[in-house]
């Protein structure tokens, strides 16, 4: 016998999958939230995949290219009922994750979810005495001389990752000047096998003394950037970047810097920033 209150439960579950809002989306796909049925206590995954199944039958009757389906952390259950109907992980954040569905023709052609993970580090140059500022990583088998450096946060420009990830290893405040090198490498370890960015700016340093992090530092000091593009003792990276450096230092940084200016996006009324190497004046304004 089904208990009243659990029969009330139930139409109060149906009721709610029957009142979801559905968004299109202007390439022709759909999505919906189910963080709108709050939190379903006797909606049974069952009864949601049979709601979802008849949806789906709806949805490729309109001519619908894809289902986008965001599902709140707690009701996990639905993933596992929306995936034995085609639906497959497209990404995960904090709470919820969010499943899509291909209806198109032809294979599927939505956007994939993250690809890159971006790493900045910075080449402090002390231009007063031709030393720049390196570490040794604590949590490495082989110790090399490196740029201090990390994973840029979430919506963080990419000088301000180099300034705050020197500050927070070596107590060194400075000041962004240029993008130097920007390095690739796909199937990254430490970027959980996707593609880690790898890009270096110059730096130039407004404080001197050390206090590096002993968390993630065994070493740091200022050494002479002629040393450093000599030593056998620092990675591949910061060798060919300390040569770069040296040759800007001696002849010019106009010659190695990509610099930055920053632009109103058109579309958004948001704004971007443009790295490029230097463009004269004369050419700044062709019309
Ligand atoms: N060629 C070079 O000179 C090197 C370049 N890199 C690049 O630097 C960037 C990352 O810099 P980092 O200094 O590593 O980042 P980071 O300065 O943001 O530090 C990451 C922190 O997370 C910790 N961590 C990482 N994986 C962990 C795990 N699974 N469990 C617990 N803790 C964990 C580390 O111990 C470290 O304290 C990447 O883009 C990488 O490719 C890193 C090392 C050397
Ligand atoms: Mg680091």
């Amino acid at each position: 016998m089904v208990r009243p209150w659990r029969a009330l439960q139930r139409a109060r579950g149906w009721r709610a999958l029957a009142g979801l809002r559905e968004r299109p989306d202007k390439f022709g796909g759909v999505s919906v939230d189910l963080a709108q049925l709050g939190r379903p206590r006797r909606l049974e995954r069952a009864a949601f995949g049979r709601w979802l199944r008849d949806a789906v039958a709806r949805w490729r009757e309109e001519g619908r290219v894809a289902v986008w389906l965001r599902v709140p952390i707690l009701q996990s259950g639905f993933a596992a009922a929306a995936a034995s109907q085609g639906f497959a992980f497209h990404h995960a954040e904090q709470g919820a994750s969010t499943l899509t569905l291909w209806l198109g023709e032809g294979p599927n052609r939505l956007p994939g979810y993250a690809s890159h993970q971006l790493g900045v580090a910075g080449a402090v140059l002390d231009e007063s005495t031709g030393k720049v500022l390196v570490v040794q990583d604590r949590n490495r088998t082989i110790n090399a001389w490196k740029f201090p450096g990390g994973l840029s946060n979430p919506g963080e420009d990419i000088g301000d990752t180099a300034v705050r990830e020197v500050f927070e290893e070596t107590g060194i405040k400075s000041e962004f000047k240029s993008i130097l090198s920007i390095r690739q490498q796909h199937e990254h370890p430490g970027a959980f096998g996707k593609s880690d960015m790898y890009i270096i700016c110059r730096l130039e340093p407004s404080s001197f003394t050390i206090s590096f992090c002993q968390q993630e530092c065994l070493r740091c000091e200022w050494m002479d950037l002629d040393e450093l593009a000599r030593t056998k003792h620092a990675t591949p990276i910061t060798s060919n970047v300390a040569k770069l450096l040296l040759y800007g230092y001696r002849e010019g940084f106009e010659k190695i810097d990509i610099t930055m200016r920053e632009f109103p996006a058109v579309y958004t009324g948001l704004f971007y920033k443009l790295y490029h190497r230097e463009l004269p004046e004369s050419y700044r304004n062709i019309i």
